[in-house]
């Protein structure tokens, strides 16, 4: 498959501040890749950035091999990319959560009883089909997390990014969340505060900082208890 996503150059500002500052960035087809940094550094912008909901200033946004520009030519990718938001009240809006799961399956072409069948199967897969009859808005925020990303997958994509998907995720649904991950066969970004998350899934980490991207590295390491750091790779 052609390379799923490059990044040349690209810039973003906002209200005359540089957010992003000639980010370049490539991303292997089957790469679990972190990236990391402050508050307020510019990670989600990124993550907007590659589906076309931030305009560059400058640069390039290459997906599947084309490059995008024009809304159109975003939205001709954007089936193939998962984009799970921070917030998961932004992203579910069905009734209940089987019909919210179905509702990309059906969007795209699958039958109704196609679309609750992917829905019902994708659920499972997750660990979390007692969910399916259940109202959306009346999950809890794990829960709610963990069904976003069951509206992803169900669509078949060929990469997630995952905005904080560990947020309010007990460990018992953190883990189902993990072994999900792990079992994706397709490229993961993965922005993320959860060090530990971090260290478990990503095989690449970057830190963002001052709108550029650098290299890092995962420690994941054992004192008395379990420590996983990330911090930037020290210069050659
Ligand atoms: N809609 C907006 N309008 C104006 N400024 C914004 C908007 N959204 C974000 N920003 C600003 O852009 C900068 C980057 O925000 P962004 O959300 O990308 O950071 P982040 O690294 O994802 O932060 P966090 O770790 O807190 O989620 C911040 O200074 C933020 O205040």
């Amino acid at each position: 498959m052609t390379e799923p996503l490059c990044l040349q150059n690209l810039s973003v500002s906002r209200d005359g501040k540089a957010i992003l500052d000639g980010i370049d960035l490539r991303l292997g087809e089957s790469e679990r890749l972190a990236i990391v940094g402050a508050n307020g550094a510019g990670k989600t912008t990124l993550l907007r950035s590659i589906v076309g909901l931030e305009k560059p200033d400058a640069g390039d946004v290459i997906l599947f091999g084309d490059v995008c520009k024009r809304e159109r030519d975003y939205r001709a990718k954007r089936p193939r990319i998962g984009f799970l938001f921070q917030e998961s009240d932004d992203q579910l809006f069905c009734p209940s959560v089987i019909e919210d799961v179905a509702f990309g399956p059906l969007n795209t072409g699958a039958s109704e009883a196609e679309a609750r069948l992917i829905a019902a199967q994708t659920l499972e897969c997750l660990g979390i089909d007692h969910l399916a009859e259940r109202f959306t808005h009346r999950l809890s925020g794990g829960e709610k997390r963990l069904v976003c990303l069951a509206g992803l997958l169900a669509m078949r994509p060929n990469v997630l990014l995952l905005d904080e998907p560990t947020n309010g995720v007990d460990a018992e649904n953190g883990a189902r969340l993990r072994a999900a991950l792990l079992a994706f066969p397709g490229a993961i970004i993965l922005v993320s505060h959860d060090d530990r998350f971090v260290a478990e899934i990503a095989t690449r980490a970057l830190i963002l900082a001052e709108g550029r991207l650098k290299p890092a590295e995962i420690h994941d390491h054992v004192h008395s208890h379990r420590h996983p750091h990330i911090h930037a790779k020290p210069a050659p």
